[in-house]
């Protein structure tokens, strides 16, 4: 790639980095009073202005490298462009100069990474999609009010939310409830793939599609204690599933779109975030009507356990305003879908080209569910050990979120640089998960290495490949996420031989980091 493609495409940068999580107009000001507590470090410190990066030009800075492009630049290259970063500029670099946001800092070291996790406070400034923020907070900004959220919400209106939802959501207990309903939706989704099937047994070439709709399903049992249909084939056009089927695929696709481009939409409505707007309001339509149906269920219930209660209905339990769980729901399925469904893609296909590893993924759960029938237990999950490395190494080598990031909330010591605070810090998950200092043998896929009785001393630092991110911020929505997955494996492994017979399927960022083209999987059924 060349320099000025690497030049060019920086603007862009954190769109994909954190693209769940873009910047804020709200980012702290560097020339704000600094509050950091160690004053004789900072004295110490070299001056952020050495910290190497490209150069900004005097006045145009470094995004009018992006005018020429507009709509044409691959977005693609960018999780190769962040490793040509670190190959260029070592472990610390700087994208300054950038007109109408705070530079972007990459720190490409987990011991620095660590530092910053751990001391982010009790309100972690994570950026956030400028769409959903302007939605949110000037669009619907009635509906809303000051309940935000977690998506695009930061500073106390965030802590409140999450304080008030992450327990159940991220309590074992609750999680274990949705074993049996993830499951019923996952059989559901394998007999579909036997009816979807060709005569090569081959999925169709837009099988990611009903990944998609498959998380969609399993998001809905779970943030909305509802079977939406999704999965059901020759749905209606006008039919409620197909229309939440459309209303995702638009605002998830669109997404991209619309920061991508010039971000007109800010300044005007175009049509492209009229027709957002309205998907947006459609998704808020169906949430309200499943929690206020969840609502009335619950009033009619006689309730003794808090364990006999749904997710939806222990926050409705809770927070008596519906509001709570309608917002809930948005967030989780606005940033839950494509998540999954793309982390689904690569591991899945990852399965399908490395027949060794599937073998003994395959053997590990022939030995635990002797008759594939047997129903999935929270205790038999829990010995899937090779199934979840085999996931883990998979988010480790092709992180589907390609890196995080923090706004510092006070100056902040970043490898021997003094660096203000309001700057916005990026994780390069994707590359930091493959720095030999940090991982033994990183180019090797090796799920053995996250095994803990492997019998090989493996070097992993716990901060190089933080896929859901970490502490205060991390993904709300990990443990279902780890759920639907497992469940998604161990019933398909189980039970069929995944294969792939074309030619190979390049890793490319579109909003998530998968392998892009026709994931034609064969699925062949093993002999029981
Ligand atoms: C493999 C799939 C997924 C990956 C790799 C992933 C990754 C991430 C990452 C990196 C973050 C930022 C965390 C931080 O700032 O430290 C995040 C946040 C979040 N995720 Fe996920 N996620 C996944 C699936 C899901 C699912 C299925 C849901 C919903 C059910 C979900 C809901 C959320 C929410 C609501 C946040 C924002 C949390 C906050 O700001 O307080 N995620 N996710």
């Amino acid at each position: 790639m060349s320099k000025k493609l690497l030049t060019d495409s920086v603007t862009n940068l954190n769109k994909f980095f954190i693209p769940i999580i873009r910047h804020s107009t709200s980012a702290l000001s560097s020339t704000e009073e600094s509050t950091c507590p160690h004053i004789h470090e900072i004295q110490n410190a070299k001056p952020y202005s050495e910290i190497p990066g490209p150069k900004p030009l005097p006045i145009l800075g470094n995004t009018w490298r992006l005018l020429p492009i507009i709509g044409q630049y691959d977005i693609s290259d960018v999780a190769k462009l962040s490793q040509l970063f670190y190959e260029q500029y070592g472990k610390i670099m700087k994208l300054s100069g950038l007109v109408g946001r705070p530079d972007l800092l990459f720190v490409y070291d987990p011991d620095e990474i660590e530092k910053i996790y751990r001391n982010e406070g009790p309100t972690p400034f994570r950026p956030s999609m400028p769409c959903l923020v302007k939605y949110k907070s000037e669009v619907r900004k009635e509906f809303f009010g000051d309940v935000g959220g977690v998506v695009g919400v930061h500073g106390e209106p965030w802590k409140n939310f999450r304080s008030k939802v992450q327990r159940p959501i991220l309590q074992l207990s609750t999680v274990k409830k949705y074993i049996g309903p993830i499951e019923d939706v996952t059989n559901y989704f394998i007999k579909r793939m036997l009816e979807m099937k060709d005569d090569k047994n081959e999925m169709p070439a837009d099988f990611d599609n009903e990944i998609h709709k498959w998380s969609l399903e399993c998001i809905g049992r779970v943030s909305l204690d509802a079977r939406l249909g999704c999965l059901d084939p020759d749905l209606p056009p006008d039919s409620e599933p197909q229309k939440i089927i459309d209303a995702a695929k638009y605002a998830l696709r669109n997404v991209a779109i619309l920061e991508l481009k010039f971000p007109f939409w800010r300044y005007f409505p175009t049509s492209v975030w009229t027709n957002y707007v309205k998907n947006m309001d459609y998704f808020i339509e169906v949430c309200m009507k499943h929690i206020d149906a969840a609502m009335e269920r619950l009033q009619s219930k006689t309730v003794t356990n808090e364990s006999d209660l749904s997710l939806v209905e222990r926050i409705l339990a809770s927070e008596p305003d519906p509001k709570t769980a309608y917002i809930l729901a948005l967030d989780l399925i606005l940033v839950g879908i494509d998540t999954i469904s793309m982390a689904v893609c690569s591991i899945l296909y990852q399965l399908s080209i490395r027949p060794e590893e599937q073998e003994k993924m395959y053997e590990e759960l022939k030995r635990l569910m002797p008759d594939p029938e047997t129903p999935l237990t929270s205790s038999l999950l829990n010995e899937m050990s090779y199934l979840k490395s085999f996931v883990k190494e998979v988010l480790r080598m092709y992180s589907t979120v390609i890196g995080n990031g923090r706004t510092l909330q006070q100056d902040t010591i970043i490898q021997g640089y003094h660096v203000p605070k309001g700057i916005q810090v990026v994780f390069p998950t994707l590359v930091t998960g493959s720095m030999a200092e940090f991982v033994s043998e990183p180019e090797k896929f090796l799920p053995e290495r996250w095994m803990k009785h492997s019998g090989e001393n493996f070097k992993l630092h716990p901060y190089a490949s933080l896929p859901y991110g970490h502490g205060a911020r991390m993904c709300l929505g990990r443990r279902f996420a780890d759920l639907e997955i497992q469940v998604l494996l161990a019933k398909l492994i189980r039970s069929f031989k995944l294969e792939y017979h074309y030619d190979p399927l390049e890793y490319k960022v579109t909003f998530m980091y998968a392998p892009e083209g026709d994931l034609k999987l064969r699925m062949l059924p093993r002999k029981q």
